[in-house]
């Protein structure tokens, strides 16, 4: 038998208002909407599922109230976090929110009305009491508080939901159950003791390990339920992520473990989430929860000290424990033996005994450059599933941004660096040239601060792409403002390399070199505006190289942004 909801009854509201869904449907032109954020369309998919039963809409103030003070609804009922439709006065007023308005909630996405609230209260929450309370600091250093104070609104809406339909996922869709369905496929396969294993990261041979054994010490079957919503900034993507289980599973025995992917929006509340995890796995039909060392722990504070103890989240479900009604597996940290090759609790591994691990610091820099990820670690399959997303710098792509004054030579020099790396042949290489930019990307944009400042932003955009996909970029404008340079650095770094290379050649060089005589029409004013002239070159301070084609051949410039690219590992192979 699955096991019981929190609070004695599933509320799933697909089935509750199926009935109804119609009449929902059709009312929802009448009604004002309300595009939901990414968090609330998580907490609302799990609303309306009955992951989060007993509730049965968003907090009212009173029932928040009871659950910032302790952890309680105003039913008595335990509820550690809170649950919260947080919105601004503009929203309030454009969506006409007020007690028992009724308003339609819109998927952001598709905006596509998934629900109806009937709007209980409209309260302002003490955040930093909330963070305090339920995070344990006013500290923005934690996720969820940094989240509190700079993202979510000013006023939080309470009130019951009635449930339209639930949100369309494309992705993976065939390994994503509700509490419904997982309980009727618990009673398919006659599970009657599960064992949940949370996780937001990798599993690798430890995790399987301890899974297995937690499954061995209860007489249970297992269900791998990895958080798929939102979860710590930073995190391995929940596509690189759902493919390593994928390819983990096949580890267990036939018929001993299933895989469950859960649209949770983490807060990352260590032990107040732990009971909150309990609660949501006993929901889904669980009877046995592993709770781990630093449980859904944020890292450190402010300070440089961790926001809670290691066993913090494992003392408060112990505490709560005949509320939770779910059995807490403490989770076994295992250490790799290395004589023995076997995988044991690191309390039980026998003093002198040497044990190996790699912390997940060490296997993102083994990503990063390639280097071997041994078998006692992890499973080759899931290995293979990480590289594919982690590829080493030698295939991940790269900008190199030329920036300085027409005629220093800058575009000879980036015709000169495509050849040189088309000779690698590992990768394309696209060319930004101003004169092919300006007459298609930017063909309408002149040369004023604001039009100059728009033309380097869209060919950042198009580097980055570029560089995302595995090219590399050479972008070649004369880019003389230092702000537009430094946005351009920060849209590519996300997506691979880049590099700041100026190009110095001194003005007066840059003017003998001037072929087309631009620079003796910009002197006799003839072009206005006129970087060098009567606009403005902010030399960078932040280059990566400098080159003056003036002393140097662009042979040897070449040749210093190919050092530059090898020693960070993006050319030849290390
Ligand atoms: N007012 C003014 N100031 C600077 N440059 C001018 C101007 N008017 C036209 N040109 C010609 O346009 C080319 C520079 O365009 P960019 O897109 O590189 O300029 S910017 O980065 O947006 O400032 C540049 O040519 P290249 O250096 O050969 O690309 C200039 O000859």
């Amino acid at each position: 038998m699955a096991n019981t909801p929190h609070g004695g009854t599933l509320k799933d509201l697909y089935i509750r208002d199926a009935d109804k869904q119609s009449s929902l449907l059709a009312e929802v032109p009448t009604l004002p909407s309300l595009v939901l954020t990414d968090r609330q369309l998580c907490d609302l998919e799990l609303i309306l599922n009955g992951g989060f039963s007993p509730l049965e809409g968003f907090l009212t103030q009173k029932d928040y109230d009871g659950v910032v003070a302790d952890m309680r609804l105003t039913s008595g009922t335990l509820w550690p976090i809170p649950i919260t439709l947080d919105v601004n006065q503009d929203t309030i007023d454009a969506s006409k929110i007020q007690a028992n308005a009724r308003v339609a909630l819109l998927d952001p996405r598709d905006y596509q009305p998934l629900a109806i609230l009937t709007v209980e209260d409209v309260y302002r929450p003490d955040k930093s009491k909330e963070a305090i309370n339920v995070y344990g600091a006013d500290d923005q250093a934690h996720p969820a508080v940094n989240y509190l104070h700079s993202i979510a609104g000013e006023f939080y809406v309470g009130g019951a939901l009635q449930a339209i339909q639930a949100p369309a996922h494309y992705d993976y869709v065939a390994s994503r159950y509700t509490p419904s369905e997982l309980r009727a496929h618990f009673k398919k396969l006659q599970w009657t003791r599960v064992v949940a294993f949370q996780t937001r990261n990798p599993m690798h041979r430890a995790h399987r390990e301890l899974t297995v054994r937690a499954a061995r010490a209860r007489k249970a079957h297992l269900l791998i339920q990895p958080v798929v919503g939102l979860t710590k900034p930073g995190d391995i993507d929940h596509y690189t992520r759902v493919r390593v289980y994928k390819a983990l599973m096949p580890k267990y025995p036939n018929g001993m473990a299933e895989l469950s992917l859960l649209p949770l929006a983490m807060r990352m509340g260590g032990p107040r989430e732990a009971v909150w995890h309990a609660l949501i796995r006993k929901n889904h039909g669980v009877t046995h929860f592993i709770v781990g060392r630093d449980h859904a722990g944020p890292g450190k504070n402010s300070q440089g000290v961790d926001f809670y103890g290691p066993y913090d989240a494992q003392a408060l479900v112990e505490k709560y424990k005949s509320e939770i009604g779910i059995e807490i597996v403490p989770f076994q940290m295992v250490a790799y033996c290395v004589d023995s090759d076997e995988y044991m609790p690191a309390d039980e591994v026998p003093e002198g005994v040497k044990t190996l691990n790699i912390s997940g610091t060490e296997l993102r820099r083994r990503l990063r450059t390639g280097l071997p990820i041994p078998e006692w670690f992890s499973y080759p399959e899931v290995v293979k599933v990480l590289r594919q997303s982690h590829p080493p710098r030698a295939q991940q792509g790269f900008t190199i941004f030329l920036t300085g004054l027409h005629a220093s030579g800058k575009n000879a020099l980036a015709r000169a660096l495509q050849v040189s790396l088309n000779q690698e042949g590992t990768r394309s290489v696209s060319l930004l040239m101003s004169e092919n930019v300006r007459a298609e990307l930017s063909s309408e944009l002149g040369f004023s601060k604001r039009d100059r400042d728009l033309n380097i932003g869209r060919q950042a955009f198009v580097a980055g792409e570029l560089t995302r996909a595995g090219a590399a970029a050479i972008v070649a404008p004369i880019a003389p403002y230092d702000e537009a340079r430094k946005n351009a650095r920060k849209t590519i770094e996300k997506s691979g390399g880049f590099y700041l290379v100026h190009v110095s050649t001194p003005l007066a060089d840059c003017e003998k070199r001037d072929h087309d005589g631009v620079y003796e029409r910009a002197r006799k004013g003839e072009i206005k505006d006129f970087t060098g002239i009567d606009d403005p070159y902010e030399v960078p301070s932040d280059a990566d190289l400098t080159v003056n084609l003036s002393e140097q051949t662009i042979s040897q410039a070449v040749h210093e942004i190919v050092l530059l690219l090898e020693k960070d590992g993006y050319v030849g192979s290390a």
